[in-house]
């Protein structure tokens, strides 16, 4: 084991959003460890400067996370902060995410356009609802048949000036509620969307920190911001989607849930998955609930038993179509990348 060290740099993208997270956790590190310093290494990754390109062409959502993880194993840095949706399901080996932490609620919400005033139940035909993530778009079309829903990429804040803009072609965005919270603009938030409207993406509005394996020194600095029922919770969600996307990203939503309304009673877990091909025309839903008294092995059980579950009732069908799909041209008129592919986010 490396020698005991006074300065523990923490890698980070430079988005506001993953600076906020980050600073979080440096505050968190700090009051823990007062003699200890942890300095920010913030990166650019491919992910930032590739706004166009369609995520799964440049690689999987590791376009966010292969720049950090090469700091990470240079030493250059010791830890690395990340937003736990945008964590690879396979980590590279010789990593670990040492810890998640508490959940912030894990829910989508609704962002309207300022001056707007309508009820999601009221959506449709001419309303124009802004995400790039395929998940959030075939639930919105199930729920308000008729909406047309337009690519909008960029980070929080790009995204918000581009709904509000004069010439802005979008009613609304979907956004994830734990973001808006951490920029503070929760103010933004039109409405949040429950569960039977629509499934979060798996790990959203948790941290994950990420560490070398075999840095245990790290791995004992950041143990306590492990969050338990959030680690059980997202590694069953975890679970679910690394057996169904084999290798490729695919649109699943998830809700876990533990049964006790003691929020430290981690016994039995009900976790409820769908996923949808890409133009949202089939999905595939299914839920179970398991005792997993606190363990991260019966969790994962719990994500395969829904996974498979998933695949009985013809994901397996709806996987092959993701597949095929992927790298066509699905780009709506107006928004500017029309000679593009579309890029979708989880
Ligand atoms: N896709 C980018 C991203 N990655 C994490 C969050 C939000 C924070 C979180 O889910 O923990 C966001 C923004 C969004 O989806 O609205």
């Amino acid at each position: 084991m490396t020698s005991t060290r006074d300065s523990f740099p923490i890698g980070t993208r430079k988005s506001a959003l993953a600076i906020a997270q980050t600073v979080q956790v440096q505050s968190a590190l700090q009051r823990l460890n007062p003699d200890k310093s942890f300095p920010l290494l913030q990166m650019t990754t491919t992910g930032d400067n590739n706004q166009i390109q369609p995520l799964s062409s440049i690689g999987t959502t590791a376009v966010f996370t292969r720049e950090l993880e090469n700091a990470l194993e240079r030493e250059e840095c010791h830890l690395l902060v990340h937003s736990l949706k945008d964590v690879p399901t396979q980590i590279k080996s010789g990593f670990v995410i040492g810890a998640m932490m508490k959940r912030e609620e894990p829910n989508d919400v609704m962002v309207m356009r300022q001056g707007e005033v309508k009820a999601l139940k009221d959506f449709g035909p001419g309303d124009v609802v802004g995400t790039s993530s395929v998940r959030r778009a075939s639930q919105i079309r199930r729920l308000c048949p008729g909406v047309q829903v337009m690519d909008v990429r960029g980070n929080v804040n790009t995204r918000l000036a581009k709904l509000d803009a004069a010439d802005s072609p979008y009613t609304c965005l979907l956004l994830a509620a734990a973001g808006l919270q951490r920029l503070n603009l929760e103010g933004r938030i039109t409405s949040k969307l429950p569960p039977d409207v629509m499934l979060h993406a798996v790990g959203q509005g948790s941290i994950g920190i990420e560490c070398r394996a075999d840095d245990a020194e790290t791995l004992e600095l950041i143990k306590p911001l492990d969050h338990l029922p959030t680690r059980l919770r997202c590694e069953a969600e975890r679970s679910v989607m690394r057996i169904l996307e084999g290798g490729c990203s695919v649109p699943i939503g998830v809700w876990t849930e533990f049964d006790s309304s003691d929020a430290e009673d981690v016994g039995t877990l009900r976790l409820k998955a769908m996923v949808s091909s890409l133009d949202g025309s089939e999905i595939a839903v299914s839920e179970a609930s398991a005792a997993v008294n606190g363990s991260v092995e019966l969790a994962i059980e719990l994500g395969k038993t829904v996974a498979s579950q998933l695949l009985a009732q013809g994901a397996e069908t709806i996987l092959a179509k993701v597949l095929q799909d992927r790298n066509q041209t699905l780009v709506p008129t107006g928004t500017g990348e029309e000679n593009t592919i579309k890029g979708w986010e989880v």
